[in-house]
């Protein structure tokens, strides 16, 4: 599949997906490529259809978007639950767990998503396979210390990388703190993996999503299709 049919079965989800938007409701808005094109379209329906929601966005790109179409964002803080978050994923299996954090966002997103009563994910149909872990797994470090963390995770045999910008310098979350991707092709055991990792001191959050979440939106070439979780 090239860039532009995944662009277009990223589109399809997003579009699909903002049909769960409705008036009154606190949103959750996630990152990356597919939820550009989700936000892209909530932003036509308040301006063209008078739709009113507000949103908490997972990271400051989502939350510069949305206020460009006049979407109200407020602080996570400032709003008692979320009704639903929609968000992408990197990769997610038919057990529903999932890897997210491409886009650098996994600490927000999973803070947003844990308080969210629904959890829809919109993806293109390239990223559900049957094990997850060919997508490096994105893990959010404390700078201080660092490159003890990074060292303990090669004696693991996790095989990290220190995620670097174009500048030279190590990518910053919206939490200033760095990201390590961890290069283990497949995860067999993602629940004892999420363990260690939270477990090291210094790791502030991993993108392992485990059965989190309800129901995710797959843009298929014949339409997006949809998965629903009935295990969680
Ligand atoms: O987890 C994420 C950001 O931290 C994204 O949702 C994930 O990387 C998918 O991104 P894209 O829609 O660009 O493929």
């Amino acid at each position: 599949m090239d860039k532009t049919q995944q662009d277009a079965l990223k589109k399809a989800a997003g579009i699909e997906a903002a049909k769960l938007i409705e008036n009154g409701m606190i949103a959750g808005l996630g990152t990356g490529s597919t939820v550009r094109f989700l936000v892209d379209e909530l932003g036509r329906r308040v301006q063209e259809e008078g739709l009113t929601f507000t949103g908490v966005t997972t990271s400051r790109r989502t939350q510069e978007q949305a206020e460009g179409y006049g979407i109200k964002i407020v602080d996570i803080d400032d709003v008692d639950h979320i009704d639903v978050t929609i968000d992408g994923a990197d990769e997610v299996d038919q057990n529903f767990n999932s890897i997210k954090g491409g886009g650098a966002a996994l600490l927000w997103e999973k803070i947003v998503a844990t308080n969210s009563n629904k959890i829809v994910w919109i993806v293109d149909e390239s990223k559900v396979v049957d094990t997850i872990g060919k997508f490096p797994l994105p893990v959010e470090v404390i700078p201080f210390g660092a490159g003890h963390v990074i060292k303990r995770f090669e004696d693991r045999g996790y095989q990290p990388t220190l995620r670097m910008a174009e500048d030279g310098k190590p990518v910053r979350t919206d939490e200033n703190n760095y990201v390590v991707d961890l290069h283990l092709e497949l995860i067999d055991h993602p629940q004892d993996l999420a363990e260690d990792l939270i477990n090291t001191v210094g790791v502030v959050e991993h993108g392992l999503f485990l059965n989190m979440v309800d129901t995710v939106i797959v843009g298929d070439p014949h339409g997006p299709r949809v998965m629903t979780n009935s295990n969680k």
